[in-house]
């Protein structure tokens, strides 16, 4: 879908008072403008429950502007695309509030030229992303009244909180929107290094050659995170990790790791192959979620020098409260190419090190060179860091120079940000462009919502049931986790490589 330019549209921030708003999509917004890659023909509403007019609005979105920018934020970008940016008071319930956004659309459209194009993007908690698409179409404001232009809608994360859930959203989805103009965002999907793992799999013969069961040994997928709840305790202690980072996130990483070559680069093609690994992963029957999932909760510790409080002790988190911040899990995929190749997976908060890596370990040689003279050798791993370093890092033996016979590991190191910091752009910057565009590839299609859904549900239903389980493991803020995380891979006679490489 390259080539596909942004055309002019009004985005419609539902949830604009919010945290993403603020410190995730205004600075996209401000970095694409920068860049001049924002329509001509452009406007913003942000909806919310707050009462402010647009000069309040735009006032309060600047500190959080500045801290997400830094020293790239440019004085003048932010002076003309505050110009665009309005807010529109109701709660999401109330009929007329659509009503009044519909005439004020109308307004907005005649006056920026925008041609009847909206985006409406639900920056909201996801028991609301049924109500406002349906209310959007019984209002008018899906189907406007000249006809004229097209309509999209960006949906969040979690979509739904299990599979029947997820189901009924869609329905109420689907009957509004097509799937064309429906973009499901992963915001891991628009980040510089997850785009660049189709890439190097599929770019370089080197890679694609060994890239199955008989040269990889194992995967790891790790995504370790230092910040707590912060102040989103009402979402996370619904959510937990399981449907935070696992159903999205991390089984979005292990398709783009773990597909086949797509028959072309187009959106569909990409799509299908993906949803082919979600298909073949093992199903967790009560007992394997018994022995091969751990789940964890961060106690107080210290993280980066300074105390911090248990979740439990955290604003808004209940002081009995079960909900899972770790969890680590052996993945296996049913297919030809990875069938005995174990996909380990752990993410948590309150963690020793931000990092997101995919790592893979290489099988060992046969040991008959080498071996006996200079014992068990160290396998070859490809890391992919995707954040906050992005690169790709390679271990290999070679023998040391001069005299010394002795063979040690050495690394060649591609390190993509290094020279460039802050060059890549934000993951929504990408994404948003790509919804001007039209372009939904880096966005997920409804069957690979339904099955990462059907194999997170298997874990989410043995834990209310199983009593064993049922309570998450104490985890000491500042380290890498449970114990037990270490013992799921221990018992395999393997151990986690240390995030960040
Ligand atoms: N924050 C993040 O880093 C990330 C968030 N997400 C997802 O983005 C979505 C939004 O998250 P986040 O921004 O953190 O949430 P917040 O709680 O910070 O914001 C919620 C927004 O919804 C508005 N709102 C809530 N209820 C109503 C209502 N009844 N009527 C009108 N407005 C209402 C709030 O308005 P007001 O405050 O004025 O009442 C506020 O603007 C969630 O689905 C989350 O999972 C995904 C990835 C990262
Ligand atoms: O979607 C989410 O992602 C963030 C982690 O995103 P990153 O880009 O900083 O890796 C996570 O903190 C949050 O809980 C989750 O909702």
């Amino acid at each position: 879908m390259a080539g596909l330019q942004p055309v002019e549209a009004v985005l419609v921030i539902f949830g604009g008072t919010g945290d993403l708003t603020s410190r995730k999509l205004i600075p996209a917004l401000h970095n694409l403008k920068a860049k001049d890659s924002l329509p001509q023909h452009f406007a913003v509403i942000g909806v919310g429950r707050r009462q402010l007019s647009d000069q309040e609005f735009r006032k309060n979105l600047y500190p959080a502007l500045r801290q997400a920018v830094g020293e790239n934020l440019r004085a003048d970008t932010w002076a003309e695309l505050q110009e665009r940016i309005f807010y529109r008071r109701f709660d999401f319930q109330d009929e007329r509030g659509y009503r009044v956004l519909r005439e004020f659309l109308e307004q907005t459209d005649a006056a920026y030229q925008t041609g009847g194009n909206r985006i409406y993007y639900l920056a909201v908690a996801p028991e609301y992303f049924g109500v406002i698409v349906e209310k959007l179409y019984a209002n008018g404001l899906v189907r406007n009244r000249s006809g004229q232009g097209w309509q999209r809608v960006v949906i969040e994360k979690p979509f739904g909180r299990d599979l029947a859930t997820a189901r009924v959203l869609n329905r109420k989805i689907t009957a509004v929107f097509s799937e064309k103009n429906t973009f499901r965002i992963d915001h891991y999907l628009g980040k510089e290094m997850i785009q660049n793992i189709m890439v190097l799999r599929f770019a370089n013969p080197l890679f694609e050659a060994v890239w199955n069961n008989k040269y990889v040994d194992n995967v790891q997928i790790s995504a370790t995170e230092t910040v707590g709840v912060e102040n989103r305790a009402g979402y996370y202690e619904q959510a937990g990790a399981l449907r935070d980072m696992l159903q999205n996130h991390l089984l979005q990483l292990l398709t783009l790791t773990g597909m086949e070559p797509p028959v072309s680069l187009t959106t569909e093609a990409v799509r299908d192959e993906k949803v082919k690994v979600l298909r073949s992963l093992r199903a967790l029957a009560p007992e394997r979620v018994a022995g091969d999932v751990v789940r964890g909760q961060y106690g107080p510790g210290r993280i980066e020098g300074g105390q911090v409080a248990a979740y439990r002790e955290e604003k808004g988190i209940s002081p009995s409260s079960d909900t899972e911040t770790f969890l680590a899990l052996k993945v296996e995929i049913d297919n030809f190419r990875w069938a005995g190749v174990p996909f380990y997976i752990r993410t948590g908060k309150r963690l020793r090190a931000k990092s997101t890596d995919v790592i893979v370990q290489f099988k060992a040689l046969p040991p008959i060179l080498y071996v006996k003279e200079h014992g068990e050798l160290e396998p070859n791993i490809l890391i992919i860091r995707i954040q906050p370093k992005e690169g790709v890092y390679f271990q290999f033996n070679a023998k040391k120079p001069g005299m010394d016979p002795s063979i040690s590991p050495v690394k060649m190191d591609f390190c993509q940000n290094c020279d460039f910091e802050n060059n890549s752009p934000e993951a929504y910057e990408k994404l948003l462009l790509d919804v001007m565009r039209g372009d939904p590839t880096l966005f997920t299609r409804w069957d690979e919502v339904e099955y990462s859904w059907k194999f997170v549900d298997q874990i989410a239903q043995t834990w209310g049931e199983d009593q064993r389980i049922s309570s998450p493991v104490p985890y000491p803020a500042g380290t890498w986790g449970p114990a037990a995380a270490g013992e799921l891979l221990a018992r395999d006679g393997r151990a986690w490589w240390s995030p960040g490489g």
